[in-house]
């Protein structure tokens, strides 16, 4: 561990740190005290060693960006599935390993059935998928999990670590990246590579007015987490040459100290990103009655209802309806606006959708720019005739 000092002159080797550690991080290794990524710089070894043999060492040391190669890609699974922003995490990676000649590889952590999860990654062309497999990984608890994948950095010397921008993932990333002393950029909405190997990072800053390019530049591995849907899924490659490496889990590290006391699953609403059609209501869209107007459109298509953020700060939706900026990016087969001028902010989360229906009674609205059938006309003509049209095509 780059951050913390012993003095062997001063050290007695009586083991208190070891004893003190609550997290296993220090052993005794020879005539020294050997120092695992466990650790939390939480200091109670710095405070109980009689000798005054540890300190930390606030300046890091010099390193060489040439030792940390390739790129690692955490592995997400979600009730025994794989979670799909992990296929567009190993296409963008495809894409920056390319440029810089690196191996794309995966970390996959849980219990039962992780290894089998891990075979169904090689066809996209990933070089290695280390797999931590152990009944004490299953359900994921971010103390273990991060253990896992600290022992997978710390032997592979990654330059970069990429992981979903998920509930999992956003608990995971920081207290990675918190033991490596190195950087993390949260939501990053486009990823590249300078020759290098430093990651270009961009993700909107200042509440989506700036889109701010980030380097970590002094230190790896350079951590990025990215939001689900913002890249294009990894295609399957014609001769997959991949591995799985098993790697050996012990006690120590599939022990957490979260006791899952009982789990329920819930049915799982389908959310604004996995969602084949969506219609939004924009702010030509006048009351509540008329919101409802257009989730009726949105039910005979078979899709959900979205808002842009004025419609969410009404009060007509709630946040994880809101597509945007400051809220979810998508891309949908099928994406029909009612009444959405077509600011940036809207447009830019989700101008990947395949085809863009736009509604809006201004012939000059920026909308129009992204869309692919534009209908100049009011919302309240045309939205009752589509609904009426897709309810009679599923009678037929
Ligand atoms: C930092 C920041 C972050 C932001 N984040 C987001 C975000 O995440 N999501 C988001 O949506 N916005 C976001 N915004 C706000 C964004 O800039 C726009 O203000 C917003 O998207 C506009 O919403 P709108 O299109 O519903 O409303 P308006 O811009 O008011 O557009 C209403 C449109 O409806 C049309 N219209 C009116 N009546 C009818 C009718 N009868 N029939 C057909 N068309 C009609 C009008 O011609 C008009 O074009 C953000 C802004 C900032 C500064």
């Amino acid at each position: 561990m780059e951050f913390m000092k012993f003095d062997a002159d001063k050290c007695s080797l009586c083991g208190i740190c070891v004893e003190k550690c609550p997290f296993g991080a220090l052993t005794i290794e020879g005539a020294g005290i050997v120092v695992s990524e466990s650790c939390r710089m939480c200091g109670l070894c710095v405070r109980n060693c009689p000798e005054k043999a540890i300190q930390f060492e606030q300046k890091a040391k010099a390193f060489n960006k040439d030792d940390w190669k390739n790129f690692l890609i955490y592995v997400e699974q979600e009730r025994g599935e794989i979670h799909p922003v992990t296929y567009e995490l190993v296409g963008e990676a495809r894409k920056m390993a390319g440029k810089v000649g690196y191996e794309v590889n995966c970390v996959i952590v849980g219990g039962e059935g992780t290894k089998e999860n891990a075979e169904k990654l090689l066809p996209y062309g990933v070089d290695h998928v280390y797999v931590y497999e152990d009944p004490g990984f299953e359900g994921f608890r971010a103390d273990c999990y991060a253990d896992a994948v600290a022992d997978c950095i710390a032997a592979n010397k990654p330059s970069s670590v990429l992981i979903g921008a998920t509930a999992l993932g956003r608990s995971l990333a920081p207290r990675l990246s918190t033991r490596f002393h190195t950087g993390l950029t949260a939501d990053c909405t486009t990823l590249d590579i300078k020759p290098n190997t430093d990651m270009i990072q961009v993700r909107p800053a200042f509440g989506g007015n700036i889109m701010a390019q980030i380097g970590i530049t002094k230190s790896r591995p350079q951590f990025a987490t990215v939001r689900y849907k913002v890249m294009d899924k990894a295609e399957v490659v014609a001769n997959p040459h991949g591995e799985v490496v098993v790697c050996p889990v012990n006690e120590k590290m599939a022990e957490s100290r979260i006791k899952i006391l009982s789990s329920e699953v819930i049915d799982k609403v389908k959310s604004l990103e996995e969602e084949d059609v969506l219609v939004v209501a924009g702010r030509g869209v006048r009351n509540e009655k008329d919101v409802e107007m257009c989730r009726e459109l949105a039910e005979a298509l078979g899709g959900q209802l979205a808002f842009t953020r004025p419609m969410v700060e009404n009060g007509f939706g709630d946040t994880a309806h809101q597509i945007g900026l400051s809220g979810r990016t998508v891309r949908p087969k099928l994406i029909i606006t009612c009444g959405v001028s077509g600011a940036i902010q809207f447009t830019s989360c989700m101008n990947g959708s395949e085809c863009i229906v736009a509604i809006n009674t201004d012939p000059q609205a920026q909308i129009f720019g992204v869309a692919d059938y534009c209908i100049v006309d009011d919302l309240y003509q045309v939205v009752p005739e589509l609904t009426a049209l897709a309810k009679k095509q599923k009678e037929d």
